[in-house]
């Protein structure tokens, strides 16, 4: 191991309750909301397929003229508790929300920044409205933050000259000041997750990333960070030149998920992923029909694949600029609340299961109870089992209680019965397990 100043400052997972609560939250929304909206997408005319909160990026659009898109902020069906109950409804346990995105506009009055919700037609303090709306509703609030700020003169991509190193420097307290702001002013976040941090401006500044780090852990302790912020000595990013993960969760799983045979590692450490509906819109996009779109089931099935691998998963929405949100996305939280309703007990508090994966789904556990969550019915009716070493299956049952048989079909293997009454959708089958039953049993290995 080489030695570091800024590589990580601790090895293995946090314990303490705030990294627990983080992690038995599992299901997280995403909530990107900024000037982008008003556009959806489409500039003097021309619709872009690419993401629309980088709209600016697309249509090459200078700063100055981006930011006259506050003159239409006014957003006038924004409902701070309606977004709560449709949250809530949904089963999300946190929801991350912009503060501010790469376009520099902040959703909170900053006194850093011109460029703020305090300078639009609505002038109130929407990030405040939400804070307090989740909260009430037992939710907990993350804050998304972009480093890097199209709005602000002083960004740079790199440090090429004394002249960069001067002006990021100052960016570099802007940047603070407005990240203590938001830990002064609302005090109840539980969390901090950077982006924009992928310039070479930031992997040569590897200390500031640590000190903000520190700095947001000495305000509010037990507020947890993503591995994004952070870059070491040698602008090594996420995980530090020893390999060790830097912050308390890795979040390089953006639209991606570990490979639940393959990337097995991931069960090592914290993770969480984030996702969007479409293949790529996180801002608000007027045409959805450029892309696919993933259906309920399939947000699903990668809320589910995350948590059997140890992971957090937040599912991503793109509110109008008027402050309602799509049909598709009122539709989806729906379908996806009305499953968490019936089996959220597979997903909250769980974890990976360290059984090897089958075809038919995905394992969580939570202390002794390991969960089978089933997509994919098999012809046989018969969903194969394989335990580890000395684990065996004791009984299955559905979560209302009703027992399927099971049945031992060779050392460490068993086929579970499908519910005699079609589910019609993904199900989960709760599985009592005896671990470390010794004892010879009758099977003999082949002779090969
Ligand atoms: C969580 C997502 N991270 C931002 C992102 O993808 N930035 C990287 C990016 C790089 C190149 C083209 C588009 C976007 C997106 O705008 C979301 O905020």
């Amino acid at each position: 191991e080489i030695s570091l100043k800024y590589g990580a400052d601790r090895l293995g997972k946090r314990t303490d309750d705030a990294m627990r609560k983080f992690r038995d939250n599992r299901l997280g929304a995403f909530i990107h909301w900024g000037l982008y909206a008003i556009p959806g997408g489409e500039w003097n005319g021309k619709v872009y397929n690419g993401a629309a909160e980088w709209l600016k990026s697309w249509a090459k659009v200078p700063a100055d003229e981006w930011l006259k898109l506050m003159d239409q902020w006014n957003p006038e069906k924004f409902n701070a508790k309606a977004w709560a109950k449709m949250a809530k409804k949904m089963g999300v346990k946190y929801v991350k929300i912009t503060t501010k995105h790469h376009e520099g506009f902040c959703l909170w009055p900053s006194k850093y920044s011109k460029y703020t919700v305090a300078q639009t037609p609505y002038k109130k303090d929407i990030l405040g409205e939400l804070v307090k709306a989740y909260n009430d509703e037992g939710i907990d609030v993350h804050f998304y933050f972009s480093v890097m700020d199209w709005s602000h003169p002083d960004y740079r991509y790199d440090i090429k000259s004394e002249e960069d190193a001067v002006a990021f420097n100052r960016f570099l307290e802007f940047t603070d000041n407005q990240l203590k702001e938001l830990a002064t002013r609302y005090p109840t976040v539980k969390d901090f997750w950077f982006d924009g941090t992928w310039d070479a401006s930031i992997k040569k500044n590897g200390w500031w990333t640590a000190h903000v780090e520190q700095m947001l852990k000495d305000m509010l302790p037990g507020v947890t960070i993503n591995s994004r912020l952070r870059a070491d000595d040698y602008g090594k990013r996420h995980f530090d030149s020893n390999g060790h993960l830097m912050g308390d969760y890795e979040s390089g799983y953006e639209r991606r998920l570990p490979d639940p045979v393959k990337d097995l590692k991931v069960t090592r450490w914290d993770w969480e992923a984030c996702m969007t509906v479409p293949e790529n819109q996180w801002g608000y996009h007027k045409d959805w029909s450029l892309s696919y779109v993933k259906t309920p089931l399939e947000v699903l099935e990668r809320i589910v694949h995350a948590v059997a691998m140890g992971g957090n998963m937040v599912v991503n929405f793109g509110p109008q600029a008027d402050g309602d949100f799509r049909p598709e996305e009122k539709e989806l939280a729906d379908a996806i609340g009305k499953w968490m309703q019936k089996y959220g007990e597979c997903i909250y508090g769980c974890d990976y299961a360290g059984w090897d994966k089958q075809s038919w789904g995905y394992y969580t556990r939570k202390g002794k109870d390991v969960y089978m969550v089933v997509f994919n019915p098999p012809y046989s009716k018969h969903l194969v089992i394989k335990t580890p070493k000395g684990t065996k299956v004791v009984k299955a049952a559905l979560l209302d209680g009703k027992e399927v048989a099971v049945k031992e079909t060779a050392r460490n293997e068993y086929n579970v019965d499908m519910p005699a009454k079609d589910p019609e959708g993904p199900f989960v089958i709760k599985l009592q397990i005896e671990e470390n039953a010794g004892g010879a049993d009758k099977y003999r290995d082949a002779l090969t």
